[in-house]
């Protein structure tokens, strides 16, 4: 019993963690934006969980500059979160992070913090900062960052002075700061570098599962996707068949059938331009167009029928032949409330009809 309620609590706080460090994230989980917004989600929560404590622990200790500050941080933070969850501005946020834990950390420093232990906390401002402002910015703030350092360690007067640490502590305090700096910046290079090459290859692989290859039309999934993606008032639905492709294949060969099947592709990309239109090949030589269009469109699918009887591919070793023929078209309209299985199914029983009285012809239902 007492194990069964353990997994149910862990499985909660799980998922709170994980509601939390992605709240504000897009869906794109790879993206840069994303990993920021989670970063900085999780600073803000690491914000209320331990700075909120150790400030508390400085003012029980009478360091009350340094227990305000640590308190006023962990509030800042706190609404922080609440921000990024409502705006998703991950800039804003990554500012709101970032700039008063510079101050904080060098006051830190200044002041030695509690019991002379503030410098120990400085090591986390180069990931963070490289992470959230990306290379340039974020190493130029590390710089500053680090000149601010020194001032404080060896050219002003500071309380840090008076906690009667070994002199070569200041160099080291130094040293070991470049150090994780120099490593930070390696790495944030390089994951940057591998983020950006795996945003490239997710984009392509996208791409290649929605597109045709043959025509760079859509193909089924890519159609059903967009459609799916965008908002559509009973659109027009036509299916386009190409009327006795097989002669053409048999006749001059697979290859000039591809050729002709991608200019049919290219005659309908032109004559759509800057409509709001999904063309997709649906297989072989059939073509389903959807075009968001709420009045019956059947005379611009006549005009697309004539178009596409026009177009032509040359036969090459030296025959004047050219390739081409006509299509069919199976037009209707989806109606309110209906899938776009439901009107593609009447719009393949149109093509039929078309094939049936003649060809080269579009027949509505
Ligand atoms: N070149 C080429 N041919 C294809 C491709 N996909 C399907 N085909 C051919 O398209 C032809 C379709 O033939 P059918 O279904 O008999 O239809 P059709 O000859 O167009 O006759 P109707 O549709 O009845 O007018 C077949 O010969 C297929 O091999 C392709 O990607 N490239």
């Amino acid at each position: 019993m007492g194990k069964v309620s353990n997994s149910v609590l862990h499985q909660k706080f799980r998922r709170w963690l994980l509601a939390t460090l992605r709240a504000g994230t897009s869906s794109k989980s790879i993206s840069d934006d994303s990993r920021r917004t989670f970063i900085i989600n999780l600073f803000c929560l690491v914000g209320v969980l331990f700075t909120a404590p150790l400030g508390i622990l400085a003012l029980i200790h009478g360091s009350l500059l340094v227990g305000f500050g640590l308190i006023s941080v962990a509030v800042l933070y706190f609404f922080n979160h609440l921000f990024i969850r409502r705006t998703q501005n991950h800039v804003l946020s990554g500012n709101v992070i970032l700039y008063p834990l510079y101050a904080l950390m060098l006051y830190l420093v200044y002041s030695g913090g509690v019991n002379g232990t503030g410098h120990v906390w400085i090591y986390c401002i180069p990931p963070v900062s490289l992470f959230l402002h990306g290379l340039k910015r974020g190493l130029t703030e590390v710089v500053l960052f680090t000149v601010g350092l020194v001032v404080i360690l060896f050219l002003l007067d500071t309380p840090f002075d008076d906690l009667g640490y070994h002199p070569d502590l200041k160099s080291r305090i130094v040293y070991s700061f470049v150090l994780i700096s120099f490593l930070s910046t390696i790495y944030e290079y390089i994951s940057s570098r591998f983020n950006k090459s795996l945003q490239q290859l997710s984009i392509k692989l996208e791409q290649a599962a929605t597109t045709d290859p043959l025509t760079g039309l859509l193909n089924r999934r890519g159609l059903e996707q967009h459609f799916l993606a965008e908002e559509w008032l009973m659109p027009n639905v036509w299916l386009m068949d190409v009327d006795f492709f097989k002669r053409i294949n048999d006749e001059f060969g697979h290859d000039l059938g591809d050729e002709y099947l991608k200019a049919l592709a290219d005659t309908m990309s032109t004559f759509f331009q800057g409509k709001p239109v999904l063309i997709s090949r649906w297989g072989g030589e059939e073509f389903l167009i959807v075009l968001n269009n709420m009045e019956d469109q059947s005379e611009l699918a006549n005009k697309l029928r004539e178009v596409l009887g026009l177009a032509s591919v040359q036969v090459s070793d030296g025959q004047r032949k050219s390739i081409s023929s006509s299509v069919s078209i199976g037009v209707t309209m989806m109606r309110a409330g209906e899938s776009i299985t439901t009107a593609l199914g009447r719009a393949d029983k149109a093509l039929y009809q078309a094939k049936e009285m003649g060809r080269n012809r579009i027949e509505k239902v």
